[in-house]
């Protein structure tokens, strides 16, 4: 697939730098390929072909974001005032860190019913997973499985800098259904769920908690509570309600339930947990706007790219924890 680049006269387009900017003329769709199918893929086409420039982009606006937050920081240095929380970063890695006794499956049986963007998000929302098991106080052993299809493409062939294979407490089993598999004690695990009444009480060491790995902006309603159902293991909603007045839905991505779940075992506090993780808008007691939907907010598709093992932290994940 080759796309045809014409120098554009503006100067304001996208991401990658002045002399790489570019309109596109756009070669005709082959037969059998929607108008739309066609502009996709060579989007992606695109972003591949200019994968380093990207990176070169990125890597950029990291570092000018870095030089800015130390600047801010040195002006209230030099005030003698208190520097502000968000200014603050904890430390990557959590050398205090404790095991929670508790092992996290990220169902990722879901591929298909999930678009490119979606699978992009999906993998963005391990990897925020993955910089949590690291840097909170309590970690768990987590598994992603079934690992194939698009997202095992997405981390394999754009997500190189992640090193997903080399995370520590963090598995990437390939192929099989673990859970179809029937090689775990259902009576030790628990699917979550945002679709049944039965509330989770407590998370206890010993049990295996099931998340649905799947960005779907809650299309597939019940999915993972029939999946539940079909293989015998208790479904069991989160508290939300029983702990704080939330706006929206009540389907939470897979990262802040992972999240939720790395704070619960602090102080074994919901609300405190609820508090930490959840973003201000989803708190807000006088915003009962029903749109509002945590998965939006994963949009971001180059986010992972950034998370690198020994890294600066990703603008995402500075961004998602700012916006916390
Ligand atoms: C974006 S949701 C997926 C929604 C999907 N339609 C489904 O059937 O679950 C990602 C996963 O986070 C977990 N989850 C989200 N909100 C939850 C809630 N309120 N209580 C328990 N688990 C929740 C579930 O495991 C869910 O599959």
């Amino acid at each position: 697939m080759h796309l045809t680049m014409i120098q554009s006269d503006t100067s304001t387009h996208g991401d990658l730098p002045e002399s790489t900017e570019r309109r596109t003329v756009i070669p005709p769709a082959p037969e059998g390929t929607s108008k739309r199918q066609w502009k996709k893929a060579l989007k992606r086409q695109y972003h591949k072909d200019n994968k380093e420039e990207y990176a070169k982009v990125r890597k950029m606006k990291r570092k000018m974001a870095k030089i800015n937050r130390r600047n801010r920081i040195q002006e209230y240095v030099e005030r003698g005032e208190e520097i502000p929380e968000e200014l603050k970063r904890p430390p990557k890695v959590n050398v205090d860190q404790k095991m929670s006794g508790i092992k996290i499956i990220l169902d990722c049986s879901f591929d298909e019913l999930m678009n490119q963007k979606e699978i992009i998000s999906l993998s963005n929302q391990i990897t925020r997973a993955y910089s949590s098991n690291r840097r909170e106080k309590y970690a768990a052993d987590i598994v992603v499985a079934p690992f194939d299809k698009r997202l095992k493409k997405r981390f394999e062939e754009d997500l190189t800098n992640c090193r997903h294979d080399q995370w520590n407490n963090f598995k990437f089993l390939p192929d099989e259904d673990i859970l179809a598999a029937n090689s775990l004690d259902p009576s030790k695990m628990i699917y979550l769920t945002a679709d049944t009444d039965e509330k989770l009480e407590a998370l206890e060491e010993g049990m295996t908690y099931v998340v649905g790995g799947i960005v779907d902006k809650n299309r597939h309603k019940l999915l993972c509570y029939n999946k539940a159902k079909k293989l015998g293991i208790p479904a069991r909603r989160l508290p939300l309600d029983e702990y704080i007045n939330l706006a929206g839905r009540r389907v939470l991505t897979t990262t802040h339930v992972v999240q939720l779940m790395l704070k619960y075992f602090e102080n074994h506090d919901w609300k405190e947990a609820f508090e930490y993780v959840l973003p201000p808008r989803k708190l807000d007691k006088l915003q009962h706007d029903d749109t509002a939907n945590d998965e939006e907010s994963d949009g971001d598709e180059r986010g992972a790219e950034n998370v690198a093992q020994d890294g600066e932290s990703s603008e995402a994940e500075e961004r998602d924890r700012n916006s916390q």
